[in-house]
């Protein structure tokens, strides 16, 4: 399976090149990425010839894509034209986006497929080997990954070395600084089950942490452990299972990062390797890219100095590029499903020395689109055995059907709840539209026109992605877009130009829902709202992290949204906010969604004596907050 969840979870019909939800249809064609002739990479060897594109890693050169969108009426304002520029970004007129593709062909007709779109864009460039640059079968780029997925066709090969973008030194800044609500954390009652669940710490240096990693911890502007810190350190650095459910942006990266770090530190052993295989010691594995690498780079910040080796893999990359890093040597692999088990599966990577697995967004990890690549690594042969492992999973939301599957994963684990399991963060205001499908555009452009708030305008499908970024951008107001079918490195570029600042809208499919940290993100609106309630409280969380306030807005389309309505109004009553009335009587009708909201530990109340922490260690309540 496709490593990239917003492939499975998103489809996009083959057959459709209309954007429907903006009601007209797109057209478009584009040439290829050419391979540079001097500055290509030798796979085998992985040196680079001479230097690349653009950067010197890049070996590509860009192509042309061109394109245009037509509204239903034919009108002329209405028209889009895209170039490619250097970068192979998209242009409108003069101002580049930086959206996605250049083109991608006509739609098929009927079953058959049709005639594909020339190239892709001007972002794939020639693969000697799959002569991806013109894909005559494939109705247009997502057709060719569908195809994929049923095995007609075959995928095409990522030679994208990824841009180690920050440096050591940068890691210690490349951080959210905590917000006026920080110490109100400490408010949320947090509910503890299990057998002998070690006491919660106070402080970070109250713990058996390393030296070394109480300097680095300084060094990132930790002051004080957050709640899922203060609970979760003490029952990692003892060994146990854990199953920590916390709110968006309150620290579980650190909860399970700090007492890997420090036991893999107290080892002192250098990386394992047994021939071609490595054989990390911690292996985190989480469902989007973008979130594996955020992971990868506090992992490194928290090791920084140390002997700990970190390394990560991901799809969208060059397999050989990253079969390098990783035979290198690391002690922590963070890692995507898919591209995990394949490296598993061609023996570069082994599961023998495993101390640690860790399921980041354990939920999303543990549903249908990726249960089955993780039970294949849990079980795989050289996978040291349940019980014998520590296996960690965290997220902000944890249904109970899911926390049923979770359970055979896990031995003898304690279940952590900061807050209601599920719900949003207390720091995100959350506001609601009622807005009609074809009035979300101009009330999108009212809201986003004189504002300079960094903003995440998510919508559903990966098409409307790249037409709103481009929209916006026409109406002056500078947006990039992130979408599972675009390049890898149109991936890291759009993040990167709206983490500097370079763009202040970044629009984005449910592959950006979840845990990306990104600093001043003021501002989520729900163009479109998600299909789950869980997916909502993913998204609004991207804002208001770490104690920070931010805002969510939401276009509540009467004609699509009401299964969500209910769940909704949960959410907002829970947060203590307000519920808008047509919310209120839409949730009246909407009995399934709200009933299967929330969760809380399926072994039961009395499970493990229910240690209930109702507030956190006692040095803290004297505290004046
Ligand atoms: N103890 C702390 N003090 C100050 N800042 C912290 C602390 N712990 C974590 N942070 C910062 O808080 C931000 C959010 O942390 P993190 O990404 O781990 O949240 P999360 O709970 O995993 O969120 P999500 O559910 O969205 O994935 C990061 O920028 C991180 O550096």
């Amino acid at each position: 399976m496709e490593d990239d969840w917003d492939d499975g979870a998103i489809s996009c019909s083959t057959t459709q090149t209309g954007l429907v939800s903006e009601g007209g249809t797109k057209f478009a064609a584009g040439r290829g990425f050419k391979a540079a002739e001097s500055g290509d990479w030798d796979v085998d060897t992985f040196e680079q010839v001479s230097p690349g594109f653009n950067n010197k890693r890049d070996v590509r050169k860009p192509g042309r894509g061109a394109g245009y969108y037509k509204n239903k009426d034919n009108n002329e304002n209405e028209d889009w034209t895209f170039t490619t520029d250097e970068s192979g970004d998209f242009q409108h007129k003069s101002e580049p986006f930086g959206g996605g593709r250049g083109g991608r062909g006509r739609a098929g007709r009927g079953n058959r497929g049709g005639r594909g779109g020339r190239g892709n864009g001007g972002h794939r460039h020639d693969e000697k080997e799959n002569g991806w640059s013109n894909h005559k079968n494939g109705a247009n780029h997502q057709g060719a990954r569908s195809e994929d997925a049923s095995g007609d066709a075959p995928k095409p090969k990522d030679n994208y070395v990824p841009v180690e973008r920050i440096n050591d030194d940068e890691l210690f800044t490349n951080t959210i600084s905590s917000g006026v609500n920080f110490m109100k954390l400490d408010e949320i009652i947090v509910d503890v089950k299990g057998h002998d669940v070690p006491q919660p710490i106070s402080s970070f240096e109250s713990t058996e942490l390393r030296p070394h990693i109480l300097n680095n911890i300084s060094k990132s502007g930790y002051t004080r452990p957050t709640p899922i810190q203060k609970y979760g350190i003490p029952i990692v650095l003892a060994g146990r299972d854990l199953m920590g459910c916390a709110q968006t942006g309150s620290g579980k990266t650190a909860a399970f990062l700090l007492p890997m770090i420090n036991k893999i530190m107290a080892t002192q052993d250098p990386p394992i390797k047994d021939g071609n295989t490595c054989q990390p010691l911690g292996v985190v594995v989480s469902p989007t890219r973008e979130l594996a690498i955020q992971i990868y780079e506090q992992a490194r910040k928290f090791a920084h100095n140390s002997i700990v080796k970190c390394a990560v893999v991901y799809g969208g990359t060059s397999v050989s590029y990253q079969r390098s890093m990783v035979l290198g040597g690391c002690h922590i692999l963070v890692a995507t499903p898919g591209r995990l088990n394949d490296f598993v599966n061609r023996g570069h990577v082994s599961f023998a020395s495993v101390q640690m697995f860790v399921l980041d967004e354990a939920d999303r990890m543990l549903d249908m689109g990726f249960l089955a690549t993780v039970q294949q690594m849990l079980e795989h042969s050289t996978m040291i055995e349940t019980g014998k492992r520590q296996t960690l999973m965290f997220s902000a939301t944890f249904p109970e059907s899911i926390q049923h599957l979770a359970a055979q994963f896990l031995n003898d684990y304690v279940f952590v709840a900061v807050g209601i399991v599920g719900g949003a963060s207390n720091d995100v205001e959350q506001v609601f539209h009622l807005v009609a499908r074809f009035d979300k555009r101009p009330k999108l452009v009212e809201m986003l026109k004189n504002t300079n708030e960094r903003t995440v305008v998510f919508v559903e499908t990966k098409r409307n992605a790249d037409f709103l970024a481009t929209f916006l951008s026409e109406n002056d107001i500078k947006s990039t877009s992130i979408h599972g079918d675009r390049l890898q490195r149109e991936r890291e570029q759009a993040l990167w130009d709206f983490k500097q600042g370079r763009r202040n809208i970044l629009v984005a499919t449910d592959v950006a829902a979840r845990g990306l940290d990104i600093d001043g993100i003021q501002h989520v609106i729900n163009y479109d709202l998600p299909k789950s309630i869980d997916e909502y409280v993913h998204r609004i969380g991207r804002t208001g992290r770490v104690g920070n306030r931010g805002k969510a807005t939401s276009f509540y389309d009467a004609s699509k949204d009401q299964n969500l309505a209910g769940s909704l109004a949960t959410v907002l009553r829970q947060a203590g906010q307000p519920v808008p009335d047509f919310l209120d009587v839409a949730a009246s009708g909407d009995v399934a969604e709200s009933s299967m909201f929330g969760g809380r530990d399926v072994r039961g109340d009395q499970f493990g004596k229910g240690q209930n922490y109702s507030q956190v260690p006692a040095e803290i309540q004297d505290d004046d907050w």
